[in-house]
């Protein structure tokens, strides 16, 4: 196959270098470069064994012949970036290209629905981790479950790309409802990825008791908004699910910290910003949450990049 990544970041990189075994891989940057090279380490093959080799890998870039031939479009960028990504490959995007929309956080779905109206297209959610130290670096971190599910009829045809992912990067599943693992991702989101920003602390430090009043309740008023939305679940299921990502991934700093840190826009917006707007749409109130926005919203009026 022919596949186009949008967004040569982390998690961009980290599905181009696997999906490059089996298949031709062409980025889409925001700069003009016209190809990309990245040394990438991967993961050891078993834990607490020493690092297997890097691997150097030499990618097209920026070739709007590779849009138009594309059996795939996957776009990595972050939510806030997704609709001026695809606005860029619009132009030489053909009418039949299944589109695959891979990001954290929800809400960006009707404006892509409504820029492609006809375009098939797929939802992405993973758990797999990956870090750029800079341009020319990858490091794949973890490890994690991919699901694959259409947005539109369109993009219920092209399921079998299920097993492509899969067969890169295992594991990946297919979802007839992409929406209830976006869910699931959302609400750890939710529970960690603020937290761990407006206290700058690794994932593990959340499993301090200081934190354990604050998590149950985001996980309640989670568990709400998401039993509305049709996605029944309870607070204590989703307290067990958040407390096993804050061992599996302890010595992590979340991303919303990480973009903190470096002063970088968050995806607060798309993350607990969508979990009120939801709530909002349902007369349910969110105050743990909304006060996590708001706090994080203070945070972010430093960024460079807004
Ligand atoms: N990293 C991880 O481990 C994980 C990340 N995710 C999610 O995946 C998504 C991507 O994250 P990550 O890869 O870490 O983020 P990065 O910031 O590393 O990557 C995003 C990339 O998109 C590029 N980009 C932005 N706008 C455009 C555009 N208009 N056209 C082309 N490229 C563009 C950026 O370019 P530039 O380099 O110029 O800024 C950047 O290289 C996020 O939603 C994140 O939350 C999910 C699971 C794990
Ligand atoms: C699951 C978690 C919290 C892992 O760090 C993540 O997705 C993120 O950092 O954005």
């Amino acid at each position: 196959m022919k596949i186009t990544i949008v967004g040569a970041g982390a998690i961009g990189l980290l599905w181009g270098s696997h999906l490059s075994q089996h298949h031709s891989v062409h980025f889409w940057t925001r700069d003009n470069t016209s190809s990309l090279n990245i040394t990438v380490q991967p993961l050891p093959s078993q834990p607490d064994t020493p690092p297997s080799a890097p691997c150097t890998f030499d990618f097209v870039a920026n070739q709007s012949a590779w849009v138009e031939q594309a059996d795939c479009v996957l776009v990595t960028v972050k939510a806030f970036q997704v609709l001026e990504a695809l606005q860029a490959v619009q132009p030489y995007l053909a009418a039949h290209t299944p589109v695959v929309i891979m990001h954290n956080g929800m809400g960006t779905h009707e404006a892509v629905s409504a820029l492609l109206p006809h375009q098939p297209l797929l939802y992405a959610t993973t758990a797999q981790a990956a870090l750029r130290p800079d341009r020319h670096q990858l490091h794949h971190t973890g490890l994690g479950q991919t699901w694959l599910g259409a947005l539109n009829a369109e993009g219920a045809a092209y399921s079998p790309l299920a097993s492509v992912f899969d067969r890169a990067l295992a594991p990946c599943q297919w979802h007839d409802d992409i929406f209830q693992p976006l869910w699931q991702k959302l609400a750890i989101n939710c529970a960690i990825n603020p937290l761990t920003a407006i206290h700058q602390c690794r994932n593990g430090e959340l499993a301090h008791p200081d934190f354990d009043a604050t998590l149950s309740q985001i996980c309640e008023e989670v568990a709400a908004v998401m039993n509305a939305e049709g996605y029944p679940t309870n607070a204590t299921q989703l307290r067990t699910q958040v407390d096993t990502v804050i061992q599996t991934t302890a010595q992590n700093f979340s991303s919303m910290h990480q973009d903190v840190s470096h002063h970088r826009t968050t995806e607060i917006d798309y993350i607990t910003g969508y979990l009120i707007a939801r709530a909002q749409a349902h007369q349910l109130t969110v105050p743990t949450n909304a006060q996590l926005w708001q706090q994080v919203k203070q945070l972010e009026q430093h960024t460079h990049d807004a």
